[in-house]
Parts: structure tokens; sequence; C-alpha cells
């Protein structure tokens, strides 16, 4: 492979953003992308791939490159060179990029593999957690979360059927494959742009990982029902609700952040979901408003996103276990009152895209053992792994209200 001077310096921006400026890798790889309009889908893969290639491995190549914290331009190529050397890439006789030793880097890789927080490139808390909390199957699974994640779509059936929708998807090139037990999954054999597609333009598809299609099946909801969503975001899972509701009944999609709630009605007006009303929590008074009012409610809480660390490597360096704890009170609290709003005999789901029991099983034990919690009886759970699934490691609990 011979690398482009132009693609090269894209990543080391997008990393000096990345790493220095706090930024988002998805956000800095989109603007990276729209920086020249010459890139084929190659270039534009090469910038894409080395920048979270680079984020993911941050900590292996650091060590291996001698660098502790300070990510100055000229440690940011050494780290890039790491990343080349590794790859087989000869490295061109650029400036930036000081000579770098072959044999080195192998052998200091085959000696920093040996050792899991190194290997698998992550912090020292984060693999003492991993253990504390997963066991002997942590190792598996940091290991899984550590491969990039598959494109995934949901067809909408709003809109389309799957197989129609696969058709479609064969005509712009883009060749994609049913996935056993995830009904309305197409994962694609290759990546691409499909959000440059006619389809996607046309609402027949959203991008959505196979456990997150599994949520809003797991609520088990009918056309015609009131269904609270009540952490709807952008609205990843109220789309699929609403697709499941046929579009008959009410979606009432909730969020403390208004410009997500935005987000998701452009969603729903691309995907011809009508059935969807977003409401911006501003107080308490908004869930006591809705209390035993729900047929339905998705709590599809904030978490730490462990689960995800395939789609969101930068979430390794980002997280910090005082969020963690944070977090965890927010989803106790969050449980404690939503699950008000579910009517007698109704249905309440406590979803999150974490792996550590603590935010899981444990919080919905926790919340079983309160007193509105004695009014709702388990029904069951689903502990999804990336190790065990391929797809990301999703947790969720099915409760009813007795
Ligand atoms: C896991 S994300 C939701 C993803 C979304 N359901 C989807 O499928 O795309 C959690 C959401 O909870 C929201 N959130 C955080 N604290 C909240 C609270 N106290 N009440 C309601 N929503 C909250 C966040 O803004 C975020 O959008």
């Amino acid at each position: 492979m011979r690398l482009h001077r132009n693609l090269v310096f894209a990543v080391i921006d997008g990393l000096n953003e990345i790493f220095n400026e706090g930024a988002y890798a998805d956000k800095v790889v989109q603007k990276l992308l729209k920086r020249d309009k010459r890139w084929g889908s190659r270039d534009r893969s090469f910038v894409a791939e080395t920048v979270y290639d680079i984020v993911r491995w941050k900590r292996l190549y650091s060590e291996i490159a001698d660098i502790s914290e300070h990510y100055s331009r000229e440690n940011l190529w050494k780290i890039f060179a790491v990343w080349a050397t590794l790859r087989g890439i000869t490295l061109p006789d650029w400036k930036q990029i000081a000579p770098t030793p072959t044999r080195r880097i192998k052998g200091r890789f085959d000696e920093l593999s040996k050792i899991r927080k190194f290997r698998e490139s992550i912090p020292d808390w984060m693999d003492e957690l991993g253990e504390k909390e997963l066991g002997s199957k942590w190792e598996k699974e940091i290991a899984a979360l550590n491969e990039q994640a598959p494109v995934i779509l949901r067809a909408n059936l709003l809109k389309i059927s799957r197989d129609k929708l696969r058709g479609i998807l064969e005509d712009e090139n883009i060749d994609t494959e049913f996935i056993k037990g995830y009904s309305s999954a197409l994962q694609l054999t290759e990546r691409a742009n499909v959000f440059s597609t006619e389809a996607f333009k046309k609402g027949f598809f959203e991008v959505q990982d196979a456990s997150s299609q599994l949520v809003a099946e797991f609520l088990d909801v009918k056309p015609g029902q009131r269904v609270v969503d009540t952490c709807a975001g952008a609205g990843g899972k109220t789309l699929h609700l609403a697709a499941l509701m046929e579009n008959k009944g009410q979606v009432i999609a909730m969020d403390i952040y208004s410009n997500k709630l935005k987000e998701l009605k452009r969603r729903a007006r691309r995907a011809g979901a009508h059935n969807i009303e977003p409401r911006t929590i501003e107080s308490t008074k908004d869930i006591k408003k809705l209390h035993n009012k729900a047929d339905r409610v998705l709590i599809d809480a904030p978490c730490s996103g462990l689960g995800v660390l395939s789609r969101n490597p930068d979430a390794k360096w980002k997280l910090q276990p005082e969020f963690l704890d944070k977090i965890k009170q927010t989803q106790s609290e969050i449980l404690e009152s939503y699950a008000k709003m579910v009517k007698p005999g109704g249905k309440l789901v406590y979803a999150t895209c974490s792996i550590l029991p603590s935010e899981n099983q444990d919080q919905v034990k926790a919340f079983l053992t309160k007193e509105i919690g004695k009014d709702f009886t388990f029904v069951k759970d689903k502990k999804v792994l990336s190790s065990e699934s391929g797809f990301d490691g999703f947790y969720m609990a099915l409760l009813e209200r007795k």
C-alpha cells in the first residue's frame, strides 16, 4: 500500500482533535471526510478506518512508541509509524516520519501483547473493573469489543419489506445478508456509505446494530397502545417501536435534551412514522402527568456504553470511573421514577448498551426491592455479550406491573 500525503495529514489532524481537544471520533471523522471532494471511496475509508484504528489501539501504540501522555504532532507521527509498521506498510521518506526501527516495534508488540491491558489497549481501571464484574468472560469480551463493528441495517417495515430492501440495495451495488434470529436486520457484506443511497433518503432503513434491534421487540408492543420511550435520544428505538405498532396508537418520545428530539423528529418524517410525539422532560411534572397511563414503557437508560466500544473506541479514553458511579445513580433514579408511568397490567423494559452487571441485572434487582418495584414482577432478561453474539453488548429486562 502506498501512503498518500494528504490522507495521512488528515489522519494526523483528526487524531490531534480527538486526543488533544476532547473531540468525539465520529464527529471528527465526519468532518474529515468532507475535507476533499476529490477523495474516492477508498481514500475515505483509509481516513476513517485509520483514525478509528489508532484511537482503538492508542495505549498499545503509545507504549510501543514510548510516548507518555503528551500527544504532540511529533508523537502523533510516531504513533502513525507504529500503526503502519505493524500493518507491513513501507513508510515513505517524509520529514515528519523519523527513522522507525521495524524490528524493535515488532519486538515491543510481541512483548506487550502478553499483558491484557496493553494487548487490548485499555486503561488499567477498565481492565480491573471488567475482570471484577465479568470474571473469566472479560478476556473474550474485551477482545470482541476491539473488533471493528459490522454495518447493520434495520428495514423500515412501515415502508418496505426486508426482502425488497435487499433487492433495492443490490441494485445500488450494496450486498447484504439476513441475520438469523433478527427479523428486520440486514448485514452489509462489505462496508459502504449507505447514507448516500436513494433507499436511505426514502426512509427504507435505519442503521442500527442487531443487538439494539432486540430491545423494541422485547417490549412486546401492540398497534394502538400508548407507549412511552423515556430516554429516546435521537430515536433509534422509537422508530422501531412505531414500526412494530404499524403507526397505530401513540409513542411518546421523551428525553432531557430537546436537540436530540429534534433529530428524532427529522428521522421520523423520513421514516414515515406518524404516531410519535416528542416531549422534552423539563421537570418531574412531565413524568407525573403520565403516572399509571402507559401500556408500555421503555427505559433505554444512559450508561457507560461499554457494550458498544467497537463502535465508539474513544469511549475507552473518555470514560472515567467517577462518571460510572454517577451514571449508575442516574439509572437507579430513572428506573424508580419512570416505572410509575406504567399502568397496572402494563410492561416495562429497562435496557442499556453496557455489559456490566452493576448497570444491568443489579439495577433491576435493587429496583424490585423498592416500594414501586414491589408492584412489578420480573418476567425475563437478556444479557447480550459481544463475544457470544458478534454484535454490540446489550442488556434488557422485561418487568410487568401487577
Ligand atoms: C442510551 S441513550 C438513548 C438512545 C436511544 N434510545 C436510541 O435508541 O437511539 C440514553 C438517552 O438518555 C437521555 N437521558 C439522560 N438522562 C436522562 C433522564 N434523566 N431522563 C431522560 N432521558 C435521559 C440521554 O440524553 C440519551 O439520549
